[in-house]
């Protein structure tokens, strides 16, 4: 794909610091990511790394820390070994000027005093983001080199919070130094529906109203809160997958084709697409929460989400949202987009259903079904597009088949990066392509906010789930409502791939 900031600079040092170095992110994520693009020679070099938190660590407590998330094989001990030697630690408060003047002394020492080039990664709760920033900006920032932040959600809680953040961040630095990351942009099946889409006649060429009934893009996690409902329960899933994760799938299969593959002419096309959308309200919804299941085999199933220690009894937070956005432009006015997402579920999954209107003029006696086009985001990765045939024999009868793009046996030996390495080494090439720009972020929470803010005002009451179920049954009503069909006919004959995600 042809487009700009597909290289980094070899020659110039670059250096990573990670912000909020003793958290479970920077343990779980951060550092993992970095070892595996060290690991397979994709970073510059040198590039070195400096955590920085409040705690008092040192780099060998932080390495043992992040060990059991490292997947580090025997044979790799030495480079991994050669990875920690190019890191250190700053342990430092987040609002004071000293501490970030000892990190800079720190930085220019790793650098040699030479020119280098800086990423700040903000592992950090929102609480203490401004005075980061500040931080950064006045004083750690390479005098030479260039500098880019990569940021964290939630950016924000609704619109006003969101603004100040982009006004505060934009009085700092420009668009074009900032990384806002929704990790999902950096899974292989959502940077695969730009070229499905645009490198596809036969796609290309239906993907309107005249031919498609509704779509529905799905996330679904077979886990509740584990104990960790308090962060949880102030954002609730709406904020948490609906607004970023699902709104920014919806963008790509709606949007407009680009002028080019720029990341700007992509992102204009995206707000675009957005612009069009109308405000969420409250008809358009289906809000749930989960209960524990008595016969549940784990703590976290047997536990409802109100039963969380950190989550108070009373809280209506949804665990479970399902919302239909409308798009009010030529190509789709009148096509509904489902978006549904919820924890505490029967399975783990992220999809996109692409669901074509009936046959018209049918002589099959109503025996067709709608042609589906499936993109599997989430586990095992495929594409199939389930279409009718007629039954192989002698017979004239007809059924329900697909066409098979499964990832596993297509591509075998391919190795698919986690979306974090893709994104991180994005920034080290100065590709924004896969992150969200202010004015993306704008529309995102002008859709959401008024909605958002209306379950809180009226304290709406969400409809109560079984833990490891399919979420509320109003969830599927509102889908049919949505022309969205199931029939509930269709077998899927494949191999060990389907059935291990099934
Ligand atoms: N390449 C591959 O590996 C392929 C694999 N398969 C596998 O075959 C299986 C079946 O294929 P699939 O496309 O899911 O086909 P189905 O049409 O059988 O199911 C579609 C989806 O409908 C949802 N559903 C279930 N009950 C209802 C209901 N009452 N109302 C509305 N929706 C409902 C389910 O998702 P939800 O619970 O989320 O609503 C289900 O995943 C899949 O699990 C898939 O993994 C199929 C084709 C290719
Ligand atoms: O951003 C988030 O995403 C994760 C799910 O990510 P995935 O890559 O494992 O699908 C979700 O668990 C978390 O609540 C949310 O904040």
């Amino acid at each position: 794909m042809v487009c700009e900031g597909t290289h980094f600079d070899g020659k110039i040092p670059h250096t990573f610091v990670i912000f909020g170095a003793s958290g479970d992110l920077a343990k779980k994520k951060i550092y993992p990511t970095l070892w595996w693009l060290y690991r397979d020679d994709l970073l510059p070099k040198p590039t070195k790394f400096c955590g920085y938190a409040r705690s008092m660590l040192t780099t060998e407590t932080l390495k043992a820390q992040c060990l059991p998330y490292m997947k580090v094989q025997p044979h790799e001990q030495n480079k991994y070994e050669e990875f920690w030697a190019l890191n250190d630690y700053v342990s430092g408060r987040y609002d004071g000027r000293t501490s970030f003047e000892v990190l800079n002394q720190r930085l220019e020492m790793m650098e040699n005093k030479n020119k280098a080039n800086r990423i700040f990664y903000l592992a950090l709760p929102p609480s203490v983001f401004e005075e980061v920033t500040v931080n950064i900006k006045q004083i750690c920032m390479s005098l030479c080199g260039w500098n880019r932040v990569i940021i964290e959600k939630p950016f924000g809680r609704d619109d006003a919070s969101s603004q100040a953040l982009s006004d505060h961040l934009a009085g700092l630095f420009n668009e074009d130094q900032l990384y806002r990351i929704d990790h999902y942009l950096g899974k292989e099946m959502v940077q695969n529906l730009m070229t499905i889409r645009f490198g596809n006649k036969i796609l290309s060429s239906t993907w309107n109203r005249e031919n498609i009934a509704s779509v529905l893009i799905t996330f679904k996690e077979p886990f509740g809160t584990q104990g960790r409902g308090g962060y949880f329960d102030e954002f609730g899933i709406i904020r948490d997958v609906m607004q970023n994760h699902l709104l920014q799938i919806l963008s790509l299969v709606a949007m407009e084709k680009p002028v080019s593959c720029h990341p700007d002419d992509i992102r204009d096309e995206k707000v675009k697409v957005l612009k069009s959308i109308e405000a969420l309200t409250l008809d358009d919804m289906v809000l749930g929460q989960y209960l524990g299941n008595p016969q549940g085999t784990t703590e976290d199933a047997r536990t409802g989400y109100v039963e969380d220690p950190t989550v108070s009894n009373d809280s209506n937070t949804p665990t479970y949202a399902l919302g239909v956005l409308k798009i009010n432009n030529e190509r789709w006015q009148g096509v509904p987009f489902i978006l549904r997402c919820g924890k505490a579920l029967n399975e783990r999954k992220a999809e996109v259903r692409i669901q074509y209107q009936d046959v018209p003029g049918d002589i099959f006696e109503g025996s067709t079904k709608r042609n589906e086009l499936v993109i599997r985001v989430q586990p095992g990765e495929a594409l199939y597009f389930k279409m009718m045939t007629k039954s192989p024999g002698i017979t004239f009868d007809i059924e329900e088949t697909e066409l098979d793009l499964t990832y596993e046996h297509r591509y075998k030996d391919s190795y698919l990066p986690d979306a974090y390495e893709r994104l991180i080494l994005d920034v080290f090439c100065g590709s924004q392509m896969h992150f969200v720009r202010s004015d993306e972020l704008r529309e995102a929470w002008r859709i959401f906010t008024p909605i958002l803010h209306q379950i809180e005002r009226e304290r709406v009451r969400p409809i109560t789930y079984q833990y490891g179920s399919r979420g509320p049954k109003e969830a599927d009503r509102k889908c049919e409502e949505n022309n969205f069909k199931y029939s509930g006919s269709y077998k899927w004959h494949g191999g060990k791939a389907a059935t291990s995600n099934l």
